[in-house]
């Protein structure tokens, strides 16, 4: 089955469900390029049609796509014309073109702005609350206090959603605002496409005259060293002007190998915040925003109590897997008619529980329970007896056991070397003390939690 194929599928499948008008307004126009990661790439006439479509069919296109069997979480417009073989059909039919709307962002060659990644959908937790903050303050607009603004973190925890939502923020505060908002990557490929054509002093003179320059991934100008060279003028001559800078990245400015010493320290002149994993609270926050839009979508699906907890709880990746596991588990179950319990849950993201089970250490284990009672690691693999010591002792041994896969007899050897009985009486002991003692088990509760997080 091609791409196409199945896209042609869900078009005539759109043109019933929607009308012949809404479609022939914003479906036709788009054409679909590719497929991958998850991403369903389409060609659309403008941004505004991107724009629509994604608010108003978004959900619809990816839960079409997913019972085609594509596990599509997202969907990019970029704007291009229609292909020509498609222009070609719309002459002979004598179709319509959709009116072209032009948007201020048009003239600028940026990337489109996911219109679902605003500050309204960003779910804010401890790890997560100095970037957002600063990335409000850069929204609000005003007078520029910190410049650059650098965000760094991991896969998948939310940069491109904030500086979305800064550049839609910005756009909403000062309409007339010349925001440019584009990857490292497409920075790369401009000037190269400015260098073959000669055409450096439009591309230089492009940059310089916007108020607002939002660069995602600048990891990627690594190693790239007249690109590198380029952007360290664009961005000195932007600052200079007091024009305000946002940069993101995976990592640190001073950890990102391959960028010369002086952009390096150029990035940090400003603020620099990075997102943090997220933690379990962030995890069910998130899922329980999206939750609510997948309810609206699935009106008919319904989910046990418990099953977002578990979610939370055992994906601790990145948040686009945790939405990915979400959004999976609704259009299975709107498939099969089924409710969304534990079951399904285990069977439909058994590769994604795999994947993301994290392998807790006994020496984290040790470290993390010494810590938590007061203790030095080294009283817990003593042999003292004193209560105030063996009872964490026990509680760092149930630990062991229930959240890694090693034996009594491993788990004896790294506690100092004990016998596998003694492993056993103190999972015993924790697991009774537990259901009577109120204060162990929020004790093992919070480890747990502190350990898997
Ligand atoms: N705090 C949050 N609240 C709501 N959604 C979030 C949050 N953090 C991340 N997401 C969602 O997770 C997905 C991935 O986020 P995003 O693309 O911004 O990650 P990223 O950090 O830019 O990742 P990458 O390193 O792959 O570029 C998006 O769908 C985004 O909306």
């Amino acid at each position: 089955m091609s791409d196409i194929e199945a896209w042609g599928r869900i078009c005539t499948d759109m043109k019933s469900a929607i009308g012949q008008e809404a479609y022939q307004s914003w479906i036709d126009p788009l054409s679909l390029d590719r497929i991958d990661s998850g991403t369903a790439h389409f060609a659309a006439p403008t941004t505004f049609i991107g724009r629509w479509v994604e608010r108003n069919y978004g959900e619809r296109i990816r839960s079409s796509f997913v019972r085609e069997g594509y596990e599509v979480t997202r969907l990019n417009f970029t704007v291009a014309p229609a292909t020509p073989q498609k222009a070609a059909v719309e002459q002979e039919n004598g179709a319509p073109k959709p009116a072209a709307v032009t948007t201020g962002e048009e003239e600028l060659p940026g990337s489109p702005l996911d219109p679902r990644f605003t500050f309204d959908s960003f779910v804010v937790g401890k790890p997560n609350e100095l970037a957002h903050a600063a990335a409000r303050r850069v929204g609000e607009g005003g007078e520029v206090t910190f410049n650059p603004l650098f965000l760094y973190g991991g896969v998948g925890l939310g940069k491109t959603h904030l500086m979305h939502a800064i550049a839609w923020k910005l756009q909403e505060e000062n309409p007339g605002f010349r925001v440019l908002y584009l990857s490292a990557e497409q920075f790369m490929y401009r000037f190269v496409q400015a260098l073959r054509f000669r055409d450096t002093i439009s591309f230089k003179q492009m940059f310089r005259s916007v108020d607002v320059l939002m660069v995602d991934d600048v990891q990627f100008i690594a190693g790239k060293d007249s690109t590198q060279e380029e952007f360290f003028h664009t961005f000195n001559a932007l600052i200079d002007q007091n024009k305000q800078v946002i940069i993101s990245a995976d990592r640190a400015p001073g950890e990102i190998e391959g960028i010369e010493e002086r952009i390096k320290s150029r990035l940090q002149w400003g603020l620099v915040a990075d997102l943090h994993p997220t933690d379990y609270e962030l995890r069910l926050g998130i899922l329980q925003s999206k939750l609510e839009a997948q309810l609206l979508q699935h009106p008919s699906v319904k989910i046990n109590h418990g099953v977002i907890e578990f979610l939370a709880h055992r994906i601790s990746t990145n948040v686009r897997v945790l939405e990915g596991a979400l959004t999976r588990l609704f259009a299975f179950a709107s498939l099969v008619g089924r409710e969304i319990d534990m079951d399904m849950t285990q069977e439909c993201l058994a590769d994604l529980l795999r994947a993301s089970e994290r392998k807790v250490t006994i020496e984290e284990i040790i470290r993390k329970v010494a810590d938590h009672y007061n203790l030095r690691m080294n009283d817990l693999l003593s042999a003292r007896r004193a209560r105030a010591i063996a009872r964490p002792r026990q509680v760092a041994m149930f630990l062991a056991k229930t959240l890694t896969s090693k034996s009594l007899p491993e788990i004896g050897r790294k506690f100092g070397g004990r016998d596998h009985t003694t492993v056993i009486h103190a999972v015993k002991k924790v697991e009774e003390l537990k259901l009577t003692d109120s204060q162990i088990a929020e004790d093992v509760e919070l480890l747990r939690r502190m350990l898997e997080a």
